[in-house]
């Protein structure tokens, strides 16, 4: 419970649901427990590999990470195993009352959540609480579908006839990225347990705080021990999961190369995998389009999160005919972009992650300097004039322009607040270009043409397309990547068929019709 961690608690105030407290940046020492298994928090039996975890606002160590070693990985699927035998055996509505209550338990801790992700994340509080939001909707949706699961009746010559059954895999393994920690953990875990399995979550080591907030509050919600369980560590952790033979199923958000790597290890066991990887997403700004409303979604494009977004649509290719005045505007309101203290209403952009992860951002800026882009505004680092966070890793948002095809900033997933403005012509052109890439997760369109717009979507080749908008994630609709941005699809219904099996039941109502 946040309550017990060592919270300086700066100042309170009074909200319509209550007194919400409230901490500052610089003010939060973490020191209980990280994991959780068997119902409450758990210390790893490791006590080698122990790594700083930081607050991205200051620069302080907020905790110290102590990574689950094989012996705590077995307890913690142990544990998953017995709740999955009396969790897949309850009745789909049963399922959805638990989960429903854990979606009311994390909108009266909204508050308290999104601050713990905002200290532990760097991300603005305005967006970490969108977070939440979308990790508790995440819940209630599936809590609804929960009870929908059903097989098929197929009638058979002769009376016989044959049934299928919806079934759960078992225990699932979810190992997350550090860009949206809380979220993350219910996209994976929302329609894992609606469909009757456990879950075994490792968060990035990055981000280890709320991850095990959510544990608390499914177990708090009356989930049966060890249904949702958080073990802490890197990628020996992370191995260990996914060999793991009572791991049914690993369900993975990150970078490319670890996903080959999950995707490897999975095969050794023949396990399904959801893979939700990375882009390099183009965002395709017509001369038609309205010019107000193309500038906005290339910001929501580019910056939300300081840019770490899997989704970002990074390539903003603009006709020709109105780059002048896009640029013009797109500097203009990115100069504007208030960046600071993330605990703070009015800060936009927060933090990035960590100090390797902002130098390697703003080596991409000088790359693409040296490649020839121009840097428009932004791309150096952002030094707050509040001297506690003198030595957060803010930088200022970028956008470059006279980018071509060629460069590295237009190749390569940045992840970060840089916007690589491209020009184009004719609408094939445009097509062919945005789809020279390997990756697929996201592609976006601005234009008022109707006809055009579904022409530019069908060959697009991306798994989320928008049309006049972008990095939108409603929980009712599929999310995930064509090509190597991943295998498999979050939220939406189809989801539940990467959470469960089909078992085949025939039923014989004659005699057995035998060749022998
Ligand atoms: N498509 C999506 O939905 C989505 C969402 C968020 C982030 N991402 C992608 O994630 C990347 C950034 O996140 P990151 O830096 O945390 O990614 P990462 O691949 O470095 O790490 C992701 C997770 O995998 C674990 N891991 C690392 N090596 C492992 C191994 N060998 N075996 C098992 N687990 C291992 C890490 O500990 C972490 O929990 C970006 O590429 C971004 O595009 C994708
Ligand atoms: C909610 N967003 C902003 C679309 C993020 C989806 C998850 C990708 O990083």
């Amino acid at each position: 419970m946040l309550q017990r961690l060592s919270v300086a608690l700066h100042r309170c105030r009074a909200s319509s649901l209550g007194l919400v407290r409230w901490v500052s940046s610089g003010s939060v020492n973490i020191s209980e427990q990280l994991n959780f298994w068997a119902g409450e928090r758990r210390s790893s039996t490791q006590k080698s590999n122990v790594e700083n975890v930081y607050e991205p606002a200051t620069g302080r160590v907020l905790c110290q990470l102590h990574e689950c070693g094989p012996e705590d990985v077995n307890e913690a699927v142990n544990n998953a195993k017995s709740a999955f035998n009396c969790w897949s055996k309850m009745s789909g509505l049963e399922r959805a009352r638990i989960l429903i209550e854990a979606a009311h338990i994390i909108e009266n801790r909204r508050e308290e959540i999104a601050q713990m992700e905002v200290v532990n994340n760097g991300k603005s509080i305005t967006e970490a609480r969108l977070d939440v939001d979308s990790a508790r909707l995440c819940i209630e949706y599936y809590a609804g579908l929960a009870s929908t699961l059903s097989g098929q009746h197929v009638q058979l010559p002769g009376g016989s006839f044959a049934y299928t059954r919806r079934e759960p895999l078992g225990v699932c393994a979810g190992i997350g990225a550090w860009n949206y920690p809380f979220q993350i953990a219910a996209w994976k875990s929302a329609p894992a347990l609606a469909c009757g399995n456990a879950m075994i979550f490792k968060p990035s080591p990055v981000t280890p705080v709320t991850a095990v907030l959510l544990a608390e509050i499914y177990a708090q919600a009356g989930a049966p021990q060890g249904l949702f369980n958080i073990v802490q560590g890197g990628q020996e952790t992370g191995r260990l999961l996914c060999q793991h033979s009572d791991i049914a199923k690993v369900s993975f958000t990150g970078s490319v190369p670890t996903g080959k790597k999950i995707m490897e290890m999975a095969s050794q066991g023949v396990k399904p995998v959801t893979l939700e990887l990375g882009g390099k997403s183009p965002l395709l700004i017509f001369n038609d389009c309205g010019l107000e409303n193309a500038v906005r979604g290339a910001l929501m494009a580019n910056f939300l999160s300081q840019g770490q977004v899997c989704s970002n649509g990074t390539r903003v290719f603009v006709h020709k005919d109105i780059l002048p005045e896009f640029v013009e505007e797109v500097v203009k309101r990115t100069k504007l972009i208030e960046i600071g203290d993330p605990l703070l209403e009015t800060t936009r952009m927060g933090a990035l992650v960590n100090r390797p992860h902002l130098n390697k951002v703003l080596s991409y800026v000088n790359q693409a300097k040296k490649e020839g882009a121009n840097v428009l505004c932004g791309g150096e680092v952002f030094v707050p004039s509040d001297p506690k966070l003198k030595d957060g890793y803010y930088m200022t948002p970028c956008v470059l322009g006279i980018c071509t095809d060629e460069m590295t900033c237009v190749k390569e997933e940045i992840f970060g607040p840089v916007m690589s403005v491209l020009s184009f012509e004719t609408e094939e052109e445009v097509l062919h270009r945005a789809n020279d890439t390997n990756l697929g997760l996201a592609a976006g369109v601005f234009t008022r043409d109707v006809r055009r717009a579904h022409r530019i979507v069908e060959h697009l080749k991306a798994g989320s397309c928008f049309i006049n908008n972008y990095n939108i994630t409603p929980v009712e609709v599929p999310f995930g990547g064509f090509k190597m941005s991943g295998i498999g699809r979050e939220n939406g219904q189809v989801t539940i068929e990467y959470y469960s099996q089909l078992k085949t039941v025939f039923v014989e109502m004659g005699d057995v019709d035998s060749l022998f």
